[in-house]
């Protein structure tokens, strides 16, 4: 008998209940009970979804108030001394840690100021974990039974469960030391065992049967101190005298560059594999278990929201069963369903052809119980299904809104030339001189200016049908007449309409855009209670007509100084998307990209000569491992923006942004790209990142941000000036840009205009000194 698993269930409740119930807590106006109440109605309920879709393992522990891997650190105690100090109770060091604390001094406590721990991006979804921070002289102890009272939770309900833990070599490898220490983190592994051996051996005292012992790290490259890890922790928690049966699960990629390590693992009851990402991984792991493992097959996709193609999923558990016996396989999610929205029942107003194709969490549930009974029982016995999958796969692959005859054959006919600009970079900036006539150290910012409460109102009304388009219309041109008024009072150079009309920088493309539909309520967690509702790429992508330009030539016509069209970049349109999975990658970027390049030469047939095509999300699409998949990657998300921008005169200014500092890793990619000017984050880091810039001898301009725009603070004329004397160590007087780090759109305007001007001032004053 093959059994169903699912490996996580996302945590936020249909409605986002966990969000609202964190928020409301956060913010005083709910009690800690409450907050508890809440999780606890929602595991018992996503349990529940499990169980009624006849899902064999179910997992628990995968809920979180926050982060998962937080919850490692509070339950290993490696919690840094600055949030133990101040006594507080649990739930609110954890939640310190994740967001940092800042509370003023009472009567009976003292004032609180502790930022958060690192929190970084899982793996290479859009999740980001809080990163775990090591001492020098690290203890471990068991300092929370979170596993343990959940399974038993789910007992009391019922439902027998397998809780998830992250494995020890996992955990310490995606820490790192905490500032000031300089321990290696992996060094302190078999301090960290007997804390898993006291766990494990408490769950198996409380009843769990087998436990899923994430360890993910082994997709990535690995030390071979850190293989080694595998073989010491494994043989120590494998032999436990009273142990559940250990699951080692990995997801995100293959693991046969690590194949090596499977016999350290060989004495755990199974291994579970990520199939959907790495199929041909199968034959290779099936050779390198042992003859007693389990193999647990993740053919359903944790990551994307469409429906499994059954056929093709049950031929993959069919080829494992062959080889190892049904007794020995384990049908499973490819990961964890946090990476996919709750249930498609919300969707009312997903046009019906398209919302066939898709499955959210609740629907993955039943797809691995189905997969798993037509294996074990038959496809007969679940032929009605099976049948129903088939017609929806085949309406999509032949679906109309899949396939565009027109776009293929543009993408066939793209040449060479169209990826480069008209002539290289010393004419380029010639010609740009004159068509802008800039002056030294020229001041912009990144795009969007502070989303006041007004535009989200009369977005709302608009939406809600309340305002009519002419109204909303002249309430955006009022707001672009105002931010223009405001930029020329402080003396910018290069203007921006402030992007009072975007909801979201690539929500707003999609809708524009043929190819991609919307969701209303299919929303996955981000980090913490944040969460995001990524449009969903159908079918092949078009541009139906101009999308900004309209709004830019009217900016454009309320100055005389040069205002910049603002785009979002295709790598950044498609990372922020479910993309489709029945293309790669690559080719929804260049669709992207040829949408784009039609309004880049749109807004410069208007009158815009600077144009910004932002590309934050460019980096974390960085394949994991290097090799060849991470090769092609530079070529493609390279080739996807220079055509996207490369069909301008040289007197029109290409600009693109990204959100972090370094790029010593990527330094070739954001050579690449030949954009003639760069705006990059860099105030809250070290201005000697920008060295790479000097060392490779990069020839264009770029604007290191010179404030940082996350904080309500202000920065004054002084440090700016003194921040851009830093950087000048590094760069050339005339390559430099002066402007913040990124978009203003989260700050108010009682800190964006001080701050500005301090920052035009600061400009002026090195205009000065060159002059
Ligand atoms: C995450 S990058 C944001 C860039 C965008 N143009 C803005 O200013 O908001
Ligand atoms: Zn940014």
């Amino acid at each position: 008998m093959v059994q169903s698993s699912v490996l996580g269930f996302p945590r936020m409740g249909a409605n986002r209940e966990l969000k609202k119930a964190t928020e409301a807590y956060w913010a005083g106006k709910a009690t800690v009970e409450s907050l508890l109440e809440t999780g606890k109605t929602l595991r018992a309920a996503h349990w529940k979804i499990q169980k009624d879709a006849g899902v064999d393992l179910i997992p628990s522990n995968d809920f979180s108030f926050y982060d998962q891997v937080l919850d490692h650190i509070l339950m290993f105690n490696a919690i840094p001394e600055r949030y133990t100090k101040y006594n507080l109770p649990p739930l609110d060091v954890l939640f310190a840690m994740g967001r940092g604390l800042q509370k003023k001094e009472t009567e009976s406590s003292p004032a609180i100021d502790v930022t958060s721990l690192e929190m970084v991006k899982w793996f290479d979804s859009n999740y980001h974990y809080v990163r775990p921070t090591f001492q020098d002289n690290q203890e471990f102890k068991l300092n929370s039974t979170k596993p343990i009272d959940e399974f038993k939770e789910a007992k009391e309900l019922g439902i027998t469960t397998r809780p998830v833990i992250l494995g020890p070599v996992s955990f310490l490898q995606l820490g790192k030391a905490d500032r000031g220490q300089s321990v290696t983190p992996i060094d302190l592994l078999e301090k960290l065992l007997p804390v898993y051996e006291e766990l494990l051996t408490k769950l198996a005292e409380a009843g769990a049967e087998s436990v899923q012992i994430d360890e993910p790290v082994l997709v990535l490259d690995l030390p071979e101190a850190t293989k080694k890890a595998f073989e010491t922790a494994y043989s120590k928690l494998g032999k436990l005298s009273s142990a559940p049966k250990l699951v080692l699960a990995t997801y995100f990629g293959d693991i046969v560059h690590n194949i090596d390590v499977i016999p350290s693992i060989s004495h755990l009851y199974g291994l579970h594999i990520d199939l959907v990402r790495a199929p041909e991984q199968l034959s290779d792991v099936l050779k390198a278990i042992g003859d007693k493992q389990v193999l647990s097959v993740g053919v359903v996709d944790g990551r994307n929201i469409w429906k499994t193609n059954f056929s093709k999923a049950i031929g993959l558990v069919e080829s494992a069963v062959h080889t190892i016996g049904a007794e020995r396989v384990i049908v499973a999610t490819s990961s964890s369903l946090l990476h996919t929205p709750h249930t498609l029942e919300s969707e009312k107003n997903l046009d019906p052809e398209v919302a066939d194709w898709f499955s959210f969490a609740t629907e993955k549930c039943k797809e691995v119980v189905i997969i798993a009974k037509a294996v074990s029982d038959g496809a007969e016995t679940v032929a009605e299904e099976i049948k129903s999958n088939a017609a929806s796969v085949t309406a999509r692959a032949t679906s109309k809104r899949t396939n565009d005859a027109a776009v293929k054959d543009r993408q066939a006919k793209i040449t060479e030339e169209m990826y480069n600009r008209k002539s290289p970079f010393p004419d380029r900036i010639a010609a740009q001189s004159k068509t802008l006539n800039l002056p030294k150290f020229p001041t912009t910012t990144i795009g969007s200016f502070p989303q006041t409460s007004e535009i989200r109102v009369q977005r709302n009304k608009f939406t809600k049908k309340q305002i009519t388009a002419e109204e909303y219309e002249k309430f955006i041109e009022k707001e672009i007449d105002d931010v223009i008024a405001i930029q020329e009072e402080i003396g910018l150079d290069v203007l921006v309409h402030g992007e009072p009309e975007r909801n979201d920088m690539v929500q707003y493309f999609g809708e524009r855009l043929h190819g991609y539909v919307f969701t209303t309520n299919a929303w996955v967690q981000s980090y913490g209670s944040r969460c995001v509702r990524p449009p969903i790429i159908v079918g092949d992508i078009s541009r139906p007509a101009a999308m900004t330009v309209k709004g830019s030539k009217y900016a454009q016509s309320k100055t005389k100084k040069p205002m910049k069209g603002m785009l979002t970049g295709p790598v950044t349109c498609l990372r922020w998307s479910f993309p489709r999975d029945d293309v790669h990658q690559s080719v929804q970027a260049e669709q992207l990209a040829l949408a784009l390049r039609d309004e880049v030469i749109d807004l410069e047939k208007a009158g815009i000569y600077v144009i910004q095509v932002d590309e934050p999300a460019i980096r974390e699409g960085f394949p994991l491992r290097k090799g060849k998949e991470r090769d092609d990657y530079l070529t493609w998300a390279v080739n996807s923006f220079k055509l996207a921008t490369a069909g301008v005169e040289n007197g029109t200014q290409i600009h693109s942004h990204f959100c972090y500092s370094d790029f010593q890793d990527m330094f070739s990619l954001i050579s690449n790209l030949d954009a003639d000017v760069l705006s990059i984050e860099n105030s809250k880091s070290d201005a000697k990142l920008l060295n790479v810039f000097k060392k490779e001898e990069y020839p264009r301009h770029i604007g290191p941000g010179v404030y940082d725009i996350h904080s309500p603070r202000i920065p004054s004329y002084d440090e700016i000036k003194n921040r851009i004397e830093e950087m000048l160590q590094y760069l050339k007087p005339e390559q430099l840009w002066i402007d913040p780090d990124c978009g203003l759109k989260t700050r108010q305007w009682t800190e964006t205009k001080p701050s500005l001007t301090n920052m035009v001032n600061a400009a002026k004053h090195f205009r000065e000194k060159y002059a």
